[in-house]
């Protein structure tokens, strides 16, 4: 093995947004620059991050993406347009519009709740409004949680619902749980609502599609695996090159540019943390404030693959409310199996999905913050949690049946992700750690040539894979800017 490797840009990480800055790099046509120029670290034995399509834990046939499977504001993601438009991917056979007025079910009630005559999403709609219009005056008021936010519009309006309309609707925006991968007692008012640039597409050729079609534009040499990137020696003295990366198991790499795309839970662990970066200098304290505001959630997956469906094949989804409860211990770590209905089920119909295509049946259902701690550790207790709940599924005259298959994603487990995405809870600041990381308004650090991609380096995007996608190629951009590389001819 070398000792060292000089070249002009390093790249740490080998998720969507660091494939994406490598690719732009090497094949933008005005680009100078040529394999030898560049390395990119990953710390794992494989590429992708969070993102990561299963194609070998079915006993169904189907492939899993345990990370992202949607795409998210369909009507404006560049991800979703240049594969539509490059041909790699296609909506009416790759894709599926997963959004058919959900199901919703309670403890209280055998079949599916008459959510219509109800009117209960116009309620949930009011209840979104009433949270847009408290902070439309001022963002400077105070931050409350979800669940606090919810019972100050009960006390206020709540002369207005119906009896079941109280019941239900008091715990219909839990929804949000599976968004940010927290629980509502966490999740912060201000910034609970989302704007959605058009419907959801759900991804059904597997999202591991866009990696590889990236790293097919990366020579495989400049590419190392299993290199965890230790520390970074941002004024290095050593050499011309300007950055020294060093990782626990390779060669030192100097270089003039260095993107680094490790998850914000990985910046934020103390260098003294076993999975810690050092930076040499250390970060300055304007980075590291900001990653004290925000957090990040712990979004997962159960998956439980069936010989035959016993709910409805229709539908495309389900919600399972969950029972009002006593909301100080929602957030704490779970040590034995919760009580089934604490946390609300949110359960993609896999066998809607992929109806044409596979025998058997499936449910993928969502999980958040500690739950998804609990069971990514515990997997085997998933179907005890979730039996009770997902019996409300079950159609008249069929058996709910055990499933022959459970798969679960593992991110918490992941030293490398260590949960989700960005989440924001009551008090945080979302913009000040993209402030900071983005580059986009000279903050940061004082080295410009260090730059930083990923999800939480954005608002346009912000946790998603289009997010990360742009950040990638926005900051390969600014290289290509910075250092004359586009070529003049
Ligand atoms: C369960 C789940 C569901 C999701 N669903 C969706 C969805 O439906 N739609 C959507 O758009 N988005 C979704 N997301 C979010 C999306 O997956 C991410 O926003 C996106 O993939 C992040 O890409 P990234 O490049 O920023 O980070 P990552 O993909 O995490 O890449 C960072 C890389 O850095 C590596 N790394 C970490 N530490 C080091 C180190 N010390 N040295 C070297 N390398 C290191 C990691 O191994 C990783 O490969 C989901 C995420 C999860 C977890």
């Amino acid at each position: 093995m070398t000792q060292s490797i000089e070249v002009e840009v390093c790249i740490i990480g080998g998720g969507v947004s660091g494939l994406k800055a490598a690719h732009t790099l090497l094949n933008h046509s005005g680009s100078k620059y040529s394999s030898k120029d560049l390395i990119l670290l990953e710390a794992q034995d494989r590429l992708g991050g969070r993102i990561f399509t299963d194609r070998k834990s079915s006993k169904l046939g189907i492939s899993y993406d345990l990370g992202a499977s949607w795409f998210h504001d369909s009507l404006n993601n560049v991800v979703l347009e240049e594969s539509i438009k490059d041909g790699t991917f296609n909506v009416m056979e790759d894709g599926y519009y997963d959004d058919k007025d959900i199901r919703v079910f309670a403890s209280d009630e055998d079949g599916p709740l008459d959510v219509n005559n109800m009117k209960l999403h116009r309620v949930a709609e009011d209840l979104e409004k009433f949270i847009e219009l408290y902070y439309f005056d001022d963002l400077n008021k105070a931050d409350m949680s979800l669940n606090e936010i919810v019972e100050l519009f009960m006390e206020k309006h709540s002369s207005r619902l119906t009896t079941e309309q109280k019941r239900y609707c008091s715990t219909i925006l839990r929804y949000l749980e599976l968004w940010y991968g927290i629980t509502w007692d966490k999740i912060s008012a201000k910034y609970s609502i989302m704007d959605h640039q058009g419907r959801n597409l759900f991804n059904k050729k597997g999202y591991d599609f866009l990696i590889n079609k990236l790293a097919s534009g990366i020579p495989e040499d400049r590419i190392l695996h299993s290199h965890p990137v230790t520390n970074i020696i941002r004024n290095n003295k050593k050499g011309n090159e300007r950055v020294a990366v060093e990782s626990s198991n390779g060669p030192t790499v100097y270089c003039n540019y260095l993107v680094v795309t490790v998850p914000q839970s990985i910046l934020s662990l103390s260098p003294s943390h076993t999975h810690g970066i050092t930076w040499i200098p250390p970060l300055p304290s304007n980075i590291t404030d900001a990653l004290e505001n925000i957090h990040f959630g712990a979004l997962g997956k159960v998956i439980f693959e069936f010989e035959s469906c016993w709910w409805d094949i229709n539908e495309d989804r389900f919600e399972i409310l969950a029972d009002s409860t006593d909301d100080s211990s929602l957030s704490s770590p779970i040590s034995s199996s919760p009580e089934s209905f604490k946390f609300p089920v949110f359960a993609v119909n896999c066998a809607a999905v992929y109806k044409e295509s596979v025998r058997g049946a499936s449910l993928c259902i969502l999980t958040q913050s500690p739950l998804t701690d609990y069971l990514e550790s515990h997997p085997q207790q998933a179907w005890s949690y979730f039996k009770p709940m997902l019996s409300k599924l079950k159609l008249n005259d069929l058996q709910v049946s055990d499933p022959i298959n459970t798969i679960t994603s593992n991110w918490t487990n992941n030293p490398y992700i260590r949960g989700s995405y960005s989440a924001v809870e009551t008090g945080d600041d979302p913009l000040d750690i993209i402030t900071q990381l983005s580059g986009e308004h000279d903050c940061g650090l004082i080295d410009k040539n260090i730059r930083f991609a990923g999800e939480h380096t954005t608002s346009d995007g912000s946790g998603c894979v289009h997010g990360a996608y742009m950040s990638g190629q926005r900051e390969a951009m600014w290289i290509l800017n910075d250092c004359g590389a586009f070529s003049t001819q």
